[in-house]
């Protein structure tokens, strides 16, 4: 009973969301963008924006995060249509599963067809440096191993799939296509692909936690990104992912360097012009497949 109640809210809440928004702009985006921590200024090279801040749109969450602006900004960025999230939600701040994606099923409504996430994330890769860009091919996800996945409760066959397949959610065309551009940017060499991997936090890791991580394969950490491609994937968006090396995650007993969020933060100062043009480059050079059928709405 408690669940049947909570879909039906939350899936009808989305469609109340995405009918709002599109009451209040003209722009019909095709391409979704979650800027991570100190990345909001991916949003400033959209042209002819309407932006919202999320406490004026029914039903949206609240941003809690530092580094996190809070306002959804609409317009075009190479002649596509976007939207950009200028601050995400994670579960640390509290928020269900279901909140912290709410957004993507907005965004499929609104009829968007690929999302784009970038996260701030340390590195347990020796050949990761602060200041490198990972083009995310594959996730591990921690909380969803264990039960705690944007997807529990009775599936919204609207969306997608009570089993959806994961395999391939980082969509390889536009990996090739990331690759190629920082080539001819000139920026290949701060460039490579790896595994993401999200944990809980919100602390940080420690040396046990980190090393564990890294003899299970993972090249970087953060604390976002997978309940987003999750229910993307569910409900069939094509995914590229970008995660900004922000740090080196400590390892050994004998380092004495420690993280802290305004470090992570100014690293994304000093790297958003790439990560920018990056961005910018690769949607204005994709192809739109129009395949979003909009069978949610
Ligand atoms: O994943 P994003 O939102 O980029 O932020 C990352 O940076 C914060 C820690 O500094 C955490 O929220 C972590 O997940
Ligand atoms: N660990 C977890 N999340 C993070 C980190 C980290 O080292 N850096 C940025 N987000």
């Amino acid at each position: 009973m408690f669940w049947e109640i909570f879909d039906f809210l939350s899936s009808k809440c989305s469609t109340k969301t995405a009918d709002w928004l599109m009451s209040q702009t003209k722009h019909r985006p095709q391409v979704a963008i979650i800027c991570g921590s100190g990345l909001g200024m991916l949003a400033d090279t959209l042209k002819c924006q309407d932006s919202f801040a999320y406490s004026d749109i029914p039903g949206f969450p609240q941003s809690t995060v530092q580094g996190h602006a809070g306002r959804l900004v609409f317009g075009e960025l190479k002649g596509k249509s976007c939207v950009c999230m200028q601050g995400r939600f994670h579960m640390y701040e509290g928020h269900s599963l279901l909140k912290t994606t709410f957004p993507v099923r907005v965004f499929k409504l609104l009829g968007v067809e690929t999302l784009f996430v970038t996260n701030a994330a340390g590195s347990l890769a020796d050949c990761l440096q602060p200041g490198d860009i990972m083009i995310i091919k594959d996730h591990v996800n921690f909380p969803g191993l264990v039960g705690l996945n944007p997807l529990c409760g009775p599936n919204d066959d609207k969306f997608g799939p009570r089993f959806p397949a994961m395999s391939g959610c980082y969509d390889k065309n536009l990996r090739c296509l990331a690759m190629e551009i920082a080539k001819q940017l000139g920026v290949a060499g701060l460039m490579q692909e790896g595994v993401y991997a999200m944990v809980g936090g919100p602390n940080f890791e420690t040396i046990a936690e980190a090393r564990l991580l890294h003899r299970l394969g993972v090249d970087a950490v953060g604390m976002s990104t997978a309940p987003e491609v999750v229910v993307a994937t569910h409900c069939g968006l094509r995914v590229f992912g970008l995660s900004l090396i922000t740090n080196k995650v400590v390892k050994s007993y004998e380092d004495s360097d420690s993280v802290n969020h305004e470090g992570v933060l100014e690293v994304g100062r000093l790297r958003s012009h790439t990560v920018q043009q990056l961005v910018t480059e690769l949607i204005g050079r994709m192809e739109i497949n129009n395949n979003n059928t909009n069978n949610a709405a």
